[in-house]
């Protein structure tokens, strides 16, 4: 028999659970406060924890990390009421299954939540998870932060919440938006979307809302706007950075009241649209610098998702490049050689970019090749100027002696110096960091030549230590050239 612990300070909460759960034959033990919390989880064994996220003495997170700490395999389910949703989807960030709202008012969803965390487990739901998004195409890969991204998405998609993703332009934002709604209870409704810096300040107004027949010279007939059509589903609202101040202003009205008018209507109408808003702007930046209004944020944020740029997830570079050359259907790979020369670029343009080099190199190389070579790879991705920190230097360095090296390098900065473009400083950083370690390698290699190996006399004529040359020899990776 599963066991489940209750904490709420509300006294009726805890009773209406004893009363629901007792009767499907769980066994459930019921506490009002963290203090409460302390004393069960040291006597009871439990299997599953609901937990308020506001309670007298502390809160629904910091019981949440104890729970994980003292019995990892309770699965956990914060309660919260509609003010404090974000935390609750921070406690999802924290390890929590899921968040209920309170009142319940679908008590067979509970229900359901419930008897499907104490019986499956997470790995059922998870696997459903990973199959729709590979029906979508999209890619996640191995790495960590698009996989918790994925799981945070997946999780919160059957809630009424609206959703911001923020990424670099080409992450994927609009896919990950219509994965959103694909998981969610509204999949079956419209998915619309909308990018608000294209839309003319004029036109906007009559795009989101509608139009009454007559309503303006050349309203023939009437139009139903993007609400309308989108209510009981989804509403893309791509680059909504860039929607201006007054379009701002009538957005977080609908956001606020749910409400709003045809252009030269009289009637109020509801909509029920769920609202996934994304950016490649900081919003809470553009905040700062009062471009975006803060109580709209607050509205669109209540669960935000940021996409991390192409460049911090280069390990999953060979699963999206096999995934596009699929979807090309292509049976062309690409040479080892390519590939590393992809994994040195730094993708301004992200996966959007990366698709398109992956199509002009498959046009180009269509019957002339089966492995595509670098040299059907566009200039910039092989240009010094763009590639990016440690190991990228090593195809064209390897061929070069110190002085080239050193020349080569200068250059290298000089030119980013001299660019107009932005400079990314972890990049000119770690290229410091690495002539460093050419300059060290090429000393110890030269000094070791002219001492015949000798490395107590190569410390010496150094002036380091024998210790600090095996270090170096070590940490430098010189020890095979030795
Ligand atoms: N994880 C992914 N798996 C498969 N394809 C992807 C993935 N991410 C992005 N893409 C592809 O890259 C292209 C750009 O994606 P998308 O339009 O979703 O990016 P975006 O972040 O919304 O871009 P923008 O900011 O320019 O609107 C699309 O062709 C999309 O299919």
């Amino acid at each position: 028999m599963s066991t489940i612990l209750v904490i709420d300070d509300e006294r009726e909460v805890g009773t209406f659970f004893r009363h629901f759960l007792e009767e499907k034959g769980y066994s459930v033990k019921i506490g009002l406060s963290g203090k409460d919390f302390s004393q069960l989880i040291k006597q009871h064994r439990f299997d599953l924890a609901l937990i308020d996220v506001k309670l007298p003495d502390t809160n629904g997170l910091e019981l949440l990390r104890q729970l994980k700490l003292s019995i990892p395999s309770c699965k956990a389910v914060v309660m919260t009421g509609y003010s404090t949703v974000k935390t609750a989807v921070e406690a999802i960030k924290y390890g929590a299954s899921d968040y209920v709202e309170k009142p319940f008012d679908d008590i067979d969803q509970l229900e359901q939540l419930i008897d499907g965390l104490l019986r499956s487990g997470a790995t059922s739901a998870q696997s459903d998870m990973y199959k729709l998004a590979d029906t979508l195409g999209f890619i996640v890969g191995m790495n960590k932060e698009m996989n918790d991204l994925l799981k945070l998405a997946y999780k919160i998609a059957k809630k009424n919440v609206n959703v911001l993703i923020e990424g670099e332009t080409g992450t994927g934002k609009e896919v990950l938006a219509h994965f959103i709604h694909s998981a969610s209870m509204r999949y079956d409704q419209p998915f619309i979307g909308m990018n608000c810096g294209a839309v003319s300040e004029t036109l906007l107004e009559s795009e989101l809302f509608g139009y009454e027949k007559g309503a303006f010279t050349g309203a023939v007939k009437e139009k139903k706007g993007i609400f309308e059509i989108a209510h009981r589903g989804t509403l893309f609202l791509d680059e909504i950075g860039e929607a201006s101040l007054a379009t701002q202003v009538k957005l977080l009205r609908v956001l606020e009241t749910g409400e709003y008018m045809r252009v030269g209507g009289e009637t109020v109408r509801k909509t029920n649209t769920r609202i996934i808003a994304a950016s490649h702007v900081n919003l809470a930046k553009a905040v700062e610098e009062k471009t975006f209004r803060e109580d709209l944020l607050y509205r669109l944020d209540v669960v935000k998702l940021t996409i991390p740029p192409l460049r911090e997830r280069l390990e999953d570079l060979p699963l999206l490049i096999d995934y596009f050359l699929k979807k090309l259907n292509s049976s062309l790979s690409f040479s080892e050689e390519s590939i590393a020369y992809m994994k040195q670029y730094h993708w301004p343009g992200n996966v959007r970019e990366l698709f398109n080099v992956v199509k002009r190199a498959v046009t180009l190389a269509e019957g002339e090749t089966s492995v595509i070579p670098p040299s059907y790879l566009p200039e910039k991705l092989k240009s010094l100027r763009y590639q990016r920190g440690t190991v990228e230097s090593q195809v064209v360095k390897n061929e070069m002696d110190f002085e080239t090296y050193v020349q080569w390098w200068t250059n290298h900065i000089l030119n980013m110096w001299k660019s107009d473009e932005n400079v990314d400083l972890e990049y000119v950083l770690a290229s410091v960091k690495e002539m460093e370690m050419e300059v060290s390698r090429s000393f110890i290699m030269k000094t070791l030549k002219e001492t015949i190996g000798n490395r107590k006399e190569a410390a010496k004529r150094l002036n380091i230590t024998v210790r600090k040359l095996r270090y170096l020899l070590k940490e430098k990776g010189v020890d095979s050239k030795v």
